[in-house]
């Protein structure tokens, strides 16, 4: 192992139990990150999303380019921009069908109403995991907050991002390559799925890098900057990133679900009084939108070196 990475590992919530508001606490202001287990969502549906998301990646380049970032519908991101090993496909709520649909359509020159309706169904599923996950970090956040707060997160709405990882087949001994460079995500929260090769690290606080091992029937939660800085500071967006360790079977790839919960883009972000307390406020109200402007800005041409955060944009 790495000397600055550590293998400790990230607590973990059963959602078929009463969860532990101070554990969850702590979870979310040293690490950000948590595994759920218990979530509903099954094994099952998750493979058969990989699968008909790996027909579709196994398209070759020029057809995927027809959802490529100069085609109208953009939901395909090629190699190369992330980083040589990462593609993914993006598909937005609240019409997860609507929107695997047009991608098809571009992609394949037909609907595909199989991969249409599987993405229908976990993004309806995350949906409500989002809202479940959203209302117990309020609670955790103070007292009643989740039925004080609620109306703040009533128009978050989600989009799904299934992303795949090519395993590099030469990378040198001890030598790590980086699927997906560090960030922050510009989300209130995501939820992951990531399958059984893991590489997915968070940084701590002091800048060490934990791995994020996955284990059966476990999704991964993070907190993004819109929560983070509607938190005041509170609850942490944590940088992390994907590590691709050497792989000779070249049919093996990496295949993770991340699961985006936004607030609409017209949303104006500030953290409410009683959350900031007697602290110092650390952000200026901004507006949604202008932040992921920003972000979309800063990332173009470099998305493989984010270093830039909510606190480069709004911070005090
Ligand atoms: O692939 C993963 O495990 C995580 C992906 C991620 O961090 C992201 O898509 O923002
Ligand atoms: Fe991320």
């Amino acid at each position: 192992m790495h000397a600055s990475q550590t293998s400790k590992q990230l607590p973990v919530f059963d959602l078929s139990k009463p969860i532990s508001q101070s554990s969850l606490s702590l979870a979310c202001k040293e690490w950000g990150f948590f595994h759920i287990i218990n979530h509903g969502i099954s094994q099952e549906l998750y493979r058969k999303l990989r699968s008909l998301s790996c027909q579709l990646f196994s398209l070759p380049y020029d057809l995927k380019l027809k959802a490529g970032p100069t085609s109208s519908t953009k939901t395909y991101t090629p190699r190369f921009i992330a980083s040589p090993f990462f593609e993914s496909l993006r598909v937005s709520g609240p019409d997860f069908y609507a929107s695997a649909q047009s991608s098809a359509e571009a992609l394949f020159n037909q609907p595909n109403t199989e991969l249409s309706e599987a993405v229908r169904e976990y993004g309806d599923k995350m949906r409500i995991l989002s809202k479940k996950i959203t209302q117990i970090l309020l609670m955790c956040l103070g007292k009643d907050f989740d039925t004080r707060f609620k109306s703040e997160f009533s128009n978050c709405e989600g989009y799904l991002r299934i992303n795949n990882y090519s395993l590099p087949e030469k990378v040198g001994k001890g030598k790590d390559v980086e699927g997906l460079g560090m960030h922050t995500d510009m989300s209130c929260l995501t939820i992951v799925y990531q399958d059984d090769i893991g590489g997915l690290q968070v940084r701590s606080k002091d800048g060490k890098w934990l791995n994020i091992d996955p284990f059966e029937g476990s999704l991964v939660v993070n907190i993004g900057d819109l929560l983070h800085a509607w938190s005041n500071g509170k609850i942490r967006s944590s940088e992390h990133r994907v590590i691709l360790k050497e792989c000779r079977n070249q049919n093996r790839n990496r295949v993770s679900l991340a699961f985006f919960w936004c607030f609409e883009d017209n949303k104006v972000i500030s953290a409410p009084d009683e959350v900031v307390g007697d602290e110092l406020k650390l952000y200026k109200p901004f507006l949604c939108c202008e932040y992921l402007k920003f972000r979309e800005n800063s990332e173009r041409g470099k998305f493989e070196k984010v270093g830039f955060t909510v606190k480069d944009f709004a911070g005090i």
